[in-house]
C-alpha cells in the first residue's frame, strides 16, 4: 500500500514529506527532488516571495547511495526565509514583549474572501488568521511535488510510464494549440514564460496575466496533464473508490484551488450525441483491437484503457486580490477590506506542475496494486508478465 503525508507551515522552519511503500531500487537524488521543485517556481505570476526564497532539500531516510531502500522516505523542504520569521513561528513560547512588538500587532483579523481565513478561524477558534493560513498555503503543495518525484522516477523506471503537464487556459484565454504533448516536450515547456505548449496562445496568455497584474487583480486558469505508456486495466470498475477517475479527480481537487477536475473530453461530452461521444474500435493486426479517437481521455469503467491518459484541473484565481475584497473586521465587526501584503496574481503554472505530482502518486499507488511487489524488478517482472498475456490473447 501505498502512503503518504506532508507537514509544515508556510512560514515555518520546514515543511517535511513522508512516502511509505515504493518499492527497493528506484534511482531518485536530492538533485532530482530539487529540480522538481525548481520546475514548481516556474511561470510567470508569481509574487516576490518565490525570488527571494530557497526550497533547501534534504533526503531524510529510506534513500542510500542513490536508491530507495523499500522503507519510509523522508524528504525535508528547507525555508531559507526561517530566521525572518522565527519569533512569529516559533513552536516554544515568546517574550510577550516581544510578541507585543511583532506577531500581535501584526494579527489578521480582516479574513480574505476565497482563502481558508474564516472557514478556519470559525473551525479552530482562533481569533485570527494566521494559525489557519500557515497551512493553507500551497506553499505545502512544494512537500507534494518533491513526493511526486519520487513516483514519477518509480513509474519511469518500473513500467515506462512517462507524465507532462502543459497550461491549456489562462482566464479567458484558451489555448489553440492542438498537438498534445509527451514528457519529451517538458523541457520546451517549462522554458515557457506561462508553460504553455504552443507558442501563440502562450504570448496571448503571457499578456492576460500582465493585464490582471497592472489592473491589481489576479486571474486562474486550466492546465492539464497527460500521460503515456499506462497500460489498459489500472484502477477497477467494482468500487466507486478504486476508479482511476475518481482517485484522479480527488488528487487534483486536493491542490489548493482547484475547482473542477475533467477526464478526457469530460464537459464537451455532455453537450456530445452518443454516436459521436465514443471511441470506437476496430481491428488491428499485431495488437488486435485499435482505437480511433481517444474522447474519454483512457479511461473507461473505472480503468485505463491504455491509451494516453489526459486529465483537466481548473484553477480559481488568487484569492489574496491587489483590489482588496470587502470583508468583515471579526475583531470590531465593521467592513473592512480583506487583509493583503504581498501575493501571487497567477499560479496556473506551477498548478500544473503541481497536478503531474499528484498523478504521478495516484498512478503509484494504483500500479503497485495491479502488480505488487517490493523491488523495482519484481513489479516491472509482474507488469511485463500481464503484458505478455494481452499478447497472446491478442488483446494488447
Ligand atoms: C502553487 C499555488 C500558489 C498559490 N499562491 C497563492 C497566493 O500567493 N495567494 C493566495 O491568496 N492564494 C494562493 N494560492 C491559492 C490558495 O492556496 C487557495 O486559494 C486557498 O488555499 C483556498 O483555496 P481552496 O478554496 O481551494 O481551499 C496558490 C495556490 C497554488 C496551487
Ligand atoms: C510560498 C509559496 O506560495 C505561497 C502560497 C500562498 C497561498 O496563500 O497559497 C501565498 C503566498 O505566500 P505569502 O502569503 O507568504 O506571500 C505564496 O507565495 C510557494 O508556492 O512556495
Amino acid at each position: 500500500m501505498l502512503r503518504y503525508l506532508t507537514a509544515g507551515e508556510s512560514h515555518g522552519r520546514a515543511l517535511v514529506a513522508t512516502i511509505e511503500g515504493i518499492p527497493s531500487h528506484v534511482h531518485v537524488s536530492t538533485d532530482d527532488i530539487a529540480d522538481a521543485l525548481r520546475r514548481r517556481r516556474l511561470g510567470v505570476g508569481r509574487g516576490a516571495r518565490m525570488k527571494f526564497e530557497a526550497d533547501e532539500v534534504t533526503m531524510l531516510t529510506g534513500v542510500r547511495h542513490g536508491e530507495t531502500l523499500g522503507s519510509p522516505i523522508a524528504i525535508m523542504v528547507g525555508n531559507t526565509e526561517w530566521p525572518k520569521w522565527e519569533t512569529v513561528m516559533n513552536p516554544d513560547a515568546v517574550d510577550p514583549d516581544v510578541l507585543a512588538g511583532q506577531a500581535r500587532n501584526a494579527a489578521l483579523t480582516r479574513p480574505r474572501p476565497g482563502h481558508a481565513d474564516l472557514a478556519g478561524m470559525q473551525k479552530y477558534d482562533w481569533d485570527e488568521a494566521r494559525p489557519i493560513l500557515e497551512r493553507a498555503s500551497a506553499r505545502e503543495t512544494a512537500a507534494r511535488v518533491a513526493l511526486g518525484r519520487v513516483a514519477t522516477n518509480f513509474l519511469d523506471q518500473a513500467y515506462g510510464v512517462q507524465l507532462v503537464s502543459h497550461v491549456v487556459e489562462i482566464g479567458p484565454v484558451a489555448s489553440t494549440g492542438t498537438a498534445l504533448p509527451t514528457a519529451s516536450d517538458r523541457d520546451a515547456i517549462d522554458a515557457d514564460p506561462v508553460r504553455c505548449f504552443d507558442p501563440e496562445s502562450s504570448a496571448r496568455m503571457l499578456a492576460e496575466i500582465e493585464a490582471a497584474k497592472s489592473e491589481g487583480d489576479t486571474v486562474g486558469g486550466v492546465v492539464e496533464v497527460v500521460v503515456t505508456g499506462l497500460p489498459p486495466g489500472v484502477g477497477s470498475h467494482s468500487q466507486g473508490d478504486t476508479r482511476l477517475d475518481a482517485r484522479l479527480a480527488g488528487a487534483l481537487m486536493g491542490i489548493q484551488a482547484i475547482k473542477g477536475v475533467e477526464v478526457g473530453d469530460g464537459f464537451t461530452l455532455a453537450r456530445t450525441r452518443g454516436s459521436l461521444a465514443h471511441d470506437e474500435m476496430v481491428p488491428e493486426g499485431a495488437s488486435g483491437v485499435a482505437r480511433v479517437s481517444n474522447r474519454s481521455g483512457g479511461t473507461e469503467g473505472g480503468m485505463s484503457t491504455g491509451e494516453v491518459l489526459r486529465v483537466r484541473a481548473a484553477m480559481k484565481p488568487i484569492a489574496t486580490v491587489p483590489r482588496a475584497l470587502r470583508t468583515v473586521d471579526t475583531t470590531t465587526l465593521e467592513p473592512a477590506q480583506a487583509h493583503h501584503q504581498r501575493s501571487d496574481v497567477c499560479a496556473v503554472p506551477a498548478a500544473g506542475v503541481v497536478a503531474e505530482a499528484m498523478v504521478a502518486l495516484v498512478l503509484a499507488e494504483l500500479m503497485l496494486t495491479k502488480f505488487g511487489g517490493d523491488s523495482v524488478a519484481e513489479t516491472s517482472r509482474n507488469h511485463r508478465a500481464y503484458l505478455d498475456r494481452l499478447a497472446e490473447r491478442r488483446l494488447a
